[in-house]
């Protein structure tokens, strides 16, 4: 999973957590915002990971044929049945089903889902013989499902069985902070796929492709970059390149020169900094880097005095300071 924004570091923190135990887990993002990567990840850290991860898309799939691919069906259940199926619940046994889009699904289908959360049991269609199985469910959607229990579309008991463990996936604009490392992973993926040299994006591309606000997510920017790398002629992917739409969200104040310049990105500007474990980011402004260090020479000596009491001695330890030194600094900085 690529990302290194706060938002993705506390969602893999959670899935890690989460894959331990066999707890339900119901994950909820927009479309296209990696919810089954989150799901798959689950199981791949989960004690089950040997075993089968099925997914299956409820919104997919008519309602009459998801019961059959869920439960499977016995000979003869119905006209075309001449053999005996096993169903996704039975294929997965002993590992994970991920139920997509179970917003979607029908009402009686969701009162047998419950039966196997509740039981771990169930028939396949047209038998009478109860089978057991041992799954671990994770469920996704990109509905509002308090909503629909409000609404009487989706049963209330079933959603609170399903909502154990919530998993929320955020939207790719609440953290822009992932766009150029995804960028970097797609043009990558894809120039290998198109056995072309690796694209490079120019500054004012990559700015606007973070102001743009990607409704389709990680998806939409996976196919736009699959996009500009099958149709992009020189090596670097300029804004001219980007569609129209993309284009749009840059702010009008950058000039045309700046805009067909071509310049390489330096993913260092728009990448957050750790430097001691503490980020940084060069805002697209600029800053003023004298008063940036002036500015952290107080906090952290204004922090040091506070942790010991004011003692210089000691504060200039923790600074990794001669005594003298943090004085003289103190003075310079105006702070005596
Ligand atoms: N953090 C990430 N790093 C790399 N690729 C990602 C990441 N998140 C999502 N993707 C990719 O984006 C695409 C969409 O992800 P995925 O299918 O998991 O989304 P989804 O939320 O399940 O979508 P939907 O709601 O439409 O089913 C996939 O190709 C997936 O591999």
């Amino acid at each position: 999973m690529i990302g290194k924004s706060p938002q993705i570091k506390q969602l893999l923190q959670l899935i890690e957590k989460v894959a331990r135990s066999d707890s339900t887990v119901l994950i909820t993002g927009e479309s296209g915002t990696g919810k089954e990567l989150v799901a798959r990840k689950i199981h791949q850290l989960s004690p089950r990971k040997d075993k089968a991860f099925v997914p299956i898309n409820c919104g997919a799939i008519p309602k009459e044929l998801l019961e059959s691919e869920l439960f499977g069906y016995e000979k003869g259940a119905f006209t075309g049945a001449n053999r005996t199926k096993p169903g996704r619940f039975e294929i997965a046994n002993g590992g994970t089903v991920f139920l997509d889009e179970i917003g979607d699904m029908s009402p009686d289908l969701q009162v047998k889902v419950l039966r196997v959360l509740q039981e771990r049991c169930f028939e396949r269609v047209g038998g009478i013989k109860e089978i057991n199985i041992d799954i671990r469910v994770v469920a996704a959607t990109n509905r509002d499902l308090e909503q629909a229990v409000k609404e009487g579309s989706f049963r209330e008991d079933l959603y609170y069985r399903l909502n154990v463990i919530p998993i929320r996936v955020p939207p790719l604009r609440d953290r822009k902070e992932d766009i150029p490392l995804l960028c970097q992973h797609f043009i990558e993926h894809f120039s290998k796929r198109n056995g072309r040299a690796c694209l490079r994006l120019d500054n004012r591309a990559l700015r606007a492709l973070m102001a743009y606000n990607w409704p389709g997510n990680i998806r939409e920017l996976e196919n736009t970059m699959e996009r500009l790398v099958v149709l992009t002629d020189g090596d670097i992917i300029c804004p001219n390149d980007l569609p129209v739409r993309i284009l749009e969200a840059l702010p009008e104040t950058l000039d045309d020169e700046e805009f067909n310049e071509g310049k390489e990105v330096d993913s260092q500007t728009h990448d957050a900094t750790d430097v001691r474990g503490l980020k940084f980011y060069l805002p697209e402004e600029g800053i003023s880097l004298p008063q940036l260090v002036k500015d952290l020479e107080i906090s952290m000596i204004k922090q040091a005095l506070e942790r010991t009491g004011g003692v210089k001695s000691k504060a200039s330890k923790l600074l990794g300071l001669k005594r003298t030194t943090l004085i003289e600094k103190m003075k310079k900085l105006g702070m005596v």
